[in-house]
């Protein structure tokens, strides 16, 4: 059996994740971990009797094999930390780990020799859209993104929507997009700027996730979309990451690199 704790449990990725754990063949929840837990007691929150249940980093004790995370970008710095130091092999969704963040969490896996999974997005469509959007920069310089999310998403941009412009900016030919005296009258009205690429980002009740990728050229435009009605849509990734984890040899990121 390969023993999974979830961090940030009790939310709304964190219960999917604990389905998924609980349905799938081979795996054993042993532990949830979420700041604002109140009880203990796994009872309380539809557990079986032998789930850990934690409030508190410090206080973990665990043989748990993988660490899922779904929990804040003010939190997962410091989770990724302890699992690796811990040698509990990390999956994480949760967003906002800084690029000299993930190079220092990738330094500690490799001195441990764990290997471990970071993706800004474990839907098969946000996958793809991000791999398409990066063909399409190379024919298409003129870009821009816009993320639609829930109205209870703690960060902005979406970690989709940056690593959608970090993989264009890879490839988007030197530009200068738009004009250059262009002002606003109202301000943040054009939206984030990551090396010239506008993001925008919409929160909005009955949304869970979505972004759309505009191109536009000479006459012609060509627009990139994906759809997350439900979050069941992120478990397939969740699933792939669960059984492959244990075999990686680094901390690597990005689900594709795993599929
Ligand atoms: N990679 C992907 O495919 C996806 C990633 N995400 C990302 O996952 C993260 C979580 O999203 P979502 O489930 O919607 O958020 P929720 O707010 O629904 O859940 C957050 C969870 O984290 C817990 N938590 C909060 N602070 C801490 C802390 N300091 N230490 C431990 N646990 C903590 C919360 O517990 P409590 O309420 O008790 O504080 C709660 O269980 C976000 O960063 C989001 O962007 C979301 C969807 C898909
Ligand atoms: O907070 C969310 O909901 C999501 N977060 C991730 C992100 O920031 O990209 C993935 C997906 O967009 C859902």
């Amino acid at each position: 059996m390969t023993k999974v704790l979830i961090a940030g449990f009790t939310g709304a990725m964190g219960q999917k994740a604990v389905h998924l754990v609980q349905e799938s063949d081979g795996y054993e929840l042993v532990a949830g971990f979420a700041a604002g837990i109140t009880s203990k007691d796994p009872k309380d929150y539809d557990l079986p009797a032998g789930v850990a249940i934690y409030g508190d980093l410090n206080e973990i004790q665990t043989d748990a094999d993988i660490w899922i995370d779904f929990t804040l970008p003010s939190a997962v710095y410091a989770n990724t930390k302890f699992a690796i130091e811990h040698g509990i092999h990390p999956v994480i969704g949760t967003t906002g780990l800084t690029d000299d963040q993930v190079s220092e969490v990738q330094t500690l896996a490799a001195a441990k020799h764990l290997g471990g999974l970071i993706a800004p997005n474990f839907g098969m469509s946000a996958v793809l859209l991000m791999k398409f959007a990066k063909e399409a920069a190379k024919y298409f310089p003129d870009v821009e993104i816009i993320e639609m999310h829930h109205d209870n998403k703690a960060d902005a941009p979406s970690g989709t929507a940056l690593s959608t412009a970090k993989l264009i900016d890879e490839v988007r030919p030197e530009h200068e997009q738009g004009n250059p005296n262009e002002t606003e009258s109202l301000s943040g009205v054009r939206g984030g700027d990551y090396h010239g690429i506008h993001i925008h980002a919409v929160r909005l009740p009955g949304y869970v996730a979505h972004e759309q990728v505009l191109f536009g050229g000479p006459g012609e435009a060509l627009t990139i979309r994906q759809d997350s009605f439900d979050r069941q849509s992120f478990m397939t990734g969740v699933k792939v990451a669960m059984d492959h984890v244990l075999d990686l040899k680094q901390l690597v990121v990005g689900l594709e690199n795993v599929l």
